[in-house]
């Protein structure tokens, strides 16, 4: 029998193209046209989105991106290039495709370039590490939805998530223990994940599990007692209630409680991008610097660390070696 041929397909959120007004736009309209991410009735939403959230937001987003924005472009973008670049040098015999679930480059192209070099099967690896309906399945949900295109299509890996494996518990440690080298122990780390709707997780996704599970593992790791880490939600968007507790209303409030050092991490972001680069490094920084806390740091995203590349390959081995 011929041996199958693997390719790698990651895939994170995508970015705007450039940190205009327009381009954000752009970038927003087909990310919140997403029924995986807002699932509000289409006859209630379109007008909401197109009348309201896209004309005032998109300016005051863009200039947010600008504060953010590297020389070789948006930081999601620039991280996750680094990342599939790294990964390719790691697996030379096998492609190593990136698409973005909105805008570029897209999910359907990276898909085609592993058909056209002749993979048989694809590991699907959404950067992701914690489940979500509103990523990890959207994610699915745009493959299939390009494979209902295809007449042959490929065999196919959709890892889940990684939110509890050895490798990925062990980068976070490990950059949590640089941290803590480099700027002394902090009264309280912090450990703050993008939030979703409430009615999400009480309709059945498991992401506050999976995020909890994530946090105990490296609490575990670090040796760290309870009263010496917390764990908060940040990101929220529109006016259904989100995950609590909220990162903002937390970190306003932990100098009161006696917390002057804090450390922030953000691990469900495999990248460096706005909501972290932004919203925390700047707009919780300056929360907890005027609430009357002294000394903040932001623990980068594992972005292309050696063990963050690490944790991919071991991924995607796992996925070789399994028995078909
Ligand atoms: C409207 C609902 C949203 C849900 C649900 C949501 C879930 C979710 N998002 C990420 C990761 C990222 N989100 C990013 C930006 C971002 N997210 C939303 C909305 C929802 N996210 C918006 C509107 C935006 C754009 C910025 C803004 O307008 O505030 C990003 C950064 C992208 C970048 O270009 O830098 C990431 C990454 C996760 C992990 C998640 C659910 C678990
Ligand atoms: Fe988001
Ligand atoms: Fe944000």
């Amino acid at each position: 029998m011929r041996q199958e041929k693997f390719g790698v397909l990651l895939v994170n959120l995508g970015t705007p193209e450039a940190p205009t007004s327009s381009a954000v736009k752009r970038y927003l309209a087909e990310f919140l046209s997403d029924k995986r991410v807002v699932d509000v009735s289409r006859l209630i939403w379109w007008p909401v989105l197109n009348g309201i959230i896209l004309p005032i937001r998109s300016p005051r987003v863009a200039k947010l991106y600008q504060s953010v924005w590297m020389d070789e472009g948006s930081p999601l973008m620039v991280y996750s290039r680094r990342q599939q670049a790294a990964l390719q040098a790691r697996l030379p015999n096998i492609p190593v495709e990136l698409g973005m679930s909105y805008g570029q480059p897209a999910l359907k192209s990276a898909i085609d370039k592993l058909h056209d070099a002749g993979v048989d099967r694809i590991i699907l690896l959404p950067l992701y590490p914690q489940y979500s309906c509103s990523t990890n399945a959207a994610v699915f949900d745009a493959v299939a939805r390009h494979f209902a295109q295809m007449r042959r299509i490929p065999s196919l890996n959709f890892i889940r998530d990684y939110a509890e494996h050895p490798a990925y518990i062990a980068a976070l440690a490990q950059t949590i223990k640089t941290s803590f080298a480099q700027h002394g122990e902090p009264d309280m780390l912090l450990f703050s994940f993008h939030g979703i709707p409430q009615r999400y997780a009480d309709q059945g996704d498991d992401y506050p599990q999976r995020c909890r599970a994530t946090t105990r593992a490296v609490a575990d790791a670090l040796g760290l007692s309870a009263e010496r880490y917390m764990m908060t939600y940040q990101s929220r968007f529109g006016r259904e209630q989100w995950l609590t507790p909220f990162t903002d209303k937390t970190i306003e409030q932990l100098p009161a409680k006696g917390v002057k050092h804090l450390q922030v991490i953000c691990p469900g972001f495999s990248a460096d991008c706005l909501e972290t680069l932004e919203e925390i490094k700047v707009q919780n920084k300056e929360f907890f610097i005027e609430a009357g806390g002294t000394q903040f740091e932001y623990i980068p995203a594992l972005n292309d660390d050696a063990l963050h590349v690490e944790l991919f390959y071991q991924l995607v081995m796992e996925q070789m070696t399994r028995p078909a």
